[in-house]
């Protein structure tokens, strides 16, 4: 049985119950004034590090176990006779288990009214130390960083007097991945101050982008390759994904999702659910871009008119529902070749129906109420850097809109004009979208000439047997010259949305009024690369 602990934790949560736990087993517990208060409070047996060392607690906490008694006691090394005939000499004990959790320098610095004195403060000294020499000796000695662990060492103290070298070794790559973390947050904090001497009492200012940024995320799977099969890849997640974002998914069944699989779901569910749950949406996805996005009164309504808009194009594709899929839509469904399909929630029928296609990807992403945004960064890599960037959260609001033409739109054909413009966020650029009758009709995707856009979108209407008379179309930057216009009315338009803003928006506007159509610019331009 391990002999002494050290437990010394700013977040108490549990820690008395497994104070408790090795008080039971016979193990000496240390602790750190806060800490020690607590458990004698309960009446656990404890010795307070002061008395310990036979040093005070000093400098307001700033030292309590930056000592030779401690640190000594928990690196030395068992195996080796010296390591442990230095600790007889010096009369150091060892310290087989470290339970430490730092100080809320997060949470802390998170808080809008924290003065610069405070966030100081709130860098842990002592407890990363600990942490970092008990994870060193993780031979020896288990550390604990994280409340959910609690009960994994209690149970293995108790089954075998000690815990096993395969859970210390997981416990002490989990407190390097934590001090990395917190060391992180501390320098993204202090090179995101302005001022080159901050006051101690004031809430610095601080720039949205720190000269230093760090990021950490998680392993979810080593994946077989990347986009394509010569390219190795991995998929990390946030350590903490935002509610409702991809990285939350429970694949249900299926084959094992692939990078192109990971990129393409995550379009077609940032897509989808852009669409209320009260409006039940499906999207389409092929290489990145929706080749069918609809509304219905059904899901089944949905995803029968997403899928008209391009059905050539549908084979193979990523599907998702902003609503949970009923047998009568998964019966339709399972019609087509579909490598992803992603929904909130699965009915039993439509598990039943999916559950024979054993190939097929499904995936489960819990849309709570109130979800935000997935990221809080959008990252890119360009050679040699890496470009950062708030994510296109903008919803455009309808008094931003702007009608300026002679023609209003009547409220149908501000539905589809509203619907386009949202589809068209989640196009690659150049994009034109085609829309009538909550659906798309014609997509024109990542050309480099806005009206090849405009003719590959009408092209494509006219291939799947689409009428684009009396459509609305939405472009997701404006138009520089009339010839796109001229294209997009010649294809049967009536109604345009574009963000307006180019030199000859009035060449635009009167090509419009000439045409007799309705146009209304947004102000927002939703390039997507
Ligand atoms: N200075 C030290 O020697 C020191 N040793 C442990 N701590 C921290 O003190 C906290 C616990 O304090 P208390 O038991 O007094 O509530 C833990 O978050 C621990 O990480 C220290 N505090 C900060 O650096």
């Amino acid at each position: 049985m391990i002999q002494r602990a050290l437990i010394s934790v700013s977040d108490k949560t549990g820690v008395a119950e497994l104070a408790r736990e090795l008080a039971a087993l016979g193990v000496e517990i240390l602790s750190t004034g806060g800490t020690a208060k607590l458990l004698a409070g309960l009446g656990i047996p404890v010795v307070e590090v002061a008395d310990h060392t036979g040093f005070p607690e000093m400098l307001d906490g700033r030292v309590k176990t930056l000592h030779p008694k401690i640190h000594g006691g928990i690196l030395a090394r068992r195996d080796l006779p010296e390591h442990m005939a230095a600790l007889d000499a010096h009369g150091i004990g060892r310290i087989d288990l470290l339970v430490v959790n730092l100080y809320p320098f997060v949470e802390a610095t998170s808080k809008a009214d924290c003065t610069f004195e405070n966030a100081i403060e709130n860098i842990d000294i002592g407890g990363p130390t600990m942490l970092r020499s008990a994870a060193k000796n993780h031979r020896d000695v288990a550390v604990v960083v994280d409340p959910a662990d609690y009960a994994v060492v209690v149970a293995e103290l108790k089954a075998a007097g000690e815990t096993s070298f395969a859970t210390r070794f997981r416990l002490a790559k989990k407190v390097f991945a934590h001090t990395a973390q917190y060391d992180s947050a501390i320098t993204n904090y202090l090179t995101a101050i302005e001022a080159e001497a901050p006051e101690a009492g004031v809430v610095p200012a601080r720039e949205q982008y720190p000269q230093v940024f760090n990021q950490a995320f998680e392993k979810v799977q080593t994946l077989r390759y990347g986009e394509n099969p010569h390219q190795t890849a991995a998929f990390y997640r946030d350590l903490a994904p935002a509610a409702g974002a991809l990285a939350n998914y429970v694949q249900l069944q299926g084959k094992e999702l692939s990078y192109n699989n990971i990129a393409d779901a995550d379009a077609a569910w940032e897509c989808v659910k852009t669409f209320p749950a009260n409006e039940p949406a499906c999207v389409i996805i092929k290489h990145a871009n929706p080749c069918g996005v609809a509304v219905g009164a059904t899901a089944l309504e949905a995803y029968s008119k997403a899928f008209k808009t391009d059905s050539t194009s549908a084979f193979g594709g990523i599907i998702a529902f902003n609503v949970p899929l009923d047998g009568a839509a998964a019966e339709a469904v399972s019609k087509q070749f579909v490598e992803v399909l992603i929904a909130p929630a699965f009915t039993p029928e439509a598990r039943a129906i999916f559950a024979a296609k054993t190939n097929v990807r499904v995936l489960e992403i819990a849309l709570p109420a109130g979800f935000g945004t997935s990221v809080a960064y959008d990252l890119k890599r360009v050679g040699g850097g890496i470009l950062v960037q708030s994510p296109d959260a903008k919803n455009v609001a309808a008094e931003e809109l702007k009608v300026v033409t002679k023609v209003q739109p009547t409220p149908a054909q501000m539905a589809d004009l509203m619907f386009a413009w949202k589809v068209a966020k989640f196009v690659k650029s150049n994009a034109i979208v085609f829309c009538g009758g909550g659906m798309t009709l014609g997509v024109g995707a990542g050309q480099m000439s806005r009206i090849d856009s405009a003719r590959i979108a009408s092209i494509k209407a006219e291939n799947a047997g689409l009428t684009l008379k009396g459509s609305a179309v939405a472009s997701d930057a404006f138009f520089p010259f009339r010839d796109g216009l001229d294209v997009v009315c010649d294809a049967g338009a009536t109604c345009v949305i574009h963000p307006g803003g180019s030199m000859r928006d009035q060449e635009v506007i009167d090509a419009a009024n000439e045409r007799g159509i309705a146009m209304v610019l947004t102000g927002t331009r939703h390039f997507r690369h």
